[in-house]
């Protein structure tokens, strides 16, 4: 399936509650592998750019990232810019996942580098979102090591409700008649 955007698609408009430029933007969930402070985590942080609507995230490639020896597996890298891909469509919107994700390697990255990964919306159609990004070896012009396009889909909390496990949904204090109401709603 397709994930170019129309060509007569809106330009996207900044959410009035996304955090300005410049500033730090919060994980989308603490318990997230790409951007939570959590074991396991790639830990991706980002910083909201300087027109308000894209981002810029930084990813610092450890030990525990790798793929071949001293090189970062192609599946972190995807990993981390599915995060910032998705951090991007927070300028705009809130609630949404990832329906396709298409990315390409460009260069090698080697262990004890820092990528810095640059997203963006281009387009909104209905509930679809189109995102792209790159992601740059060592500097914010560095050379490119990956670059990515994404469809995010807008979803709404019934989607995390219905599908997500109960007891991490309890701890973010959801209740259990509401979780159990939007597994049973059709
Ligand atoms: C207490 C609660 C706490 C809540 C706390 C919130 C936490 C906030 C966490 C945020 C999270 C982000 C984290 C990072 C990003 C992830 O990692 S997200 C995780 C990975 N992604 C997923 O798990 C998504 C799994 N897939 C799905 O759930 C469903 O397929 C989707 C994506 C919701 C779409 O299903 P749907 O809503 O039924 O939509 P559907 O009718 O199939 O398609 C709608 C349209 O999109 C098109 N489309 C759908 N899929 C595709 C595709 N793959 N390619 C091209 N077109 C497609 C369709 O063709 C259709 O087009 P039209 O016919 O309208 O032109």
């Amino acid at each position: 399936m397709s994930i170019e955007p129309p060509a007569d698609a809106a330009a996207p408009q900044r959410n009035p509650k996304a955090p300005p430029p410049g500033e730090r933007t919060t994980s989308h969930y603490e318990g997230c592998r790409g951007c939570g402070d959590v074991p396991g985590s790639l830990r991706v942080r980002s910083w909201v750019g300087d027109d308000g609507v894209s981002v810029i995230s930084r990813f610092d490639v450890l030990e525990e990232h790798q793929g071949a020896p001293g090189l970062l597996h192609g599946g972190m890298l995807m990993t981390a810019l599915d995060d910032a891909l998705g951090t991007a469509y927070t300028q705009v919107t809130r609630s949404a996942v990832t329906a396709r994700l298409e990315t390409d390697f460009r260069r090698p990255v080697p262990v004890g580098s820092t990528l810095w990964l640059r997203s963006r919306v281009d387009a909104l159609v209905g509930r679809k979102i189109y995102v792209s990004g790159e992601a740059h070896l060592g500097e914010l012009d560095g050379e490119v090591a990956g670059t990515a396009r994404a469809l995010f889909l807008e979803v709404g909390v019934e989607h995390f409700l219905r599908h997500g496990r109960p007891e991490d949904l309890e701890a973010l204090g959801a209740s259990r008649e509401v979780i159990e109401a939007a597994r049973t709603a059709r």
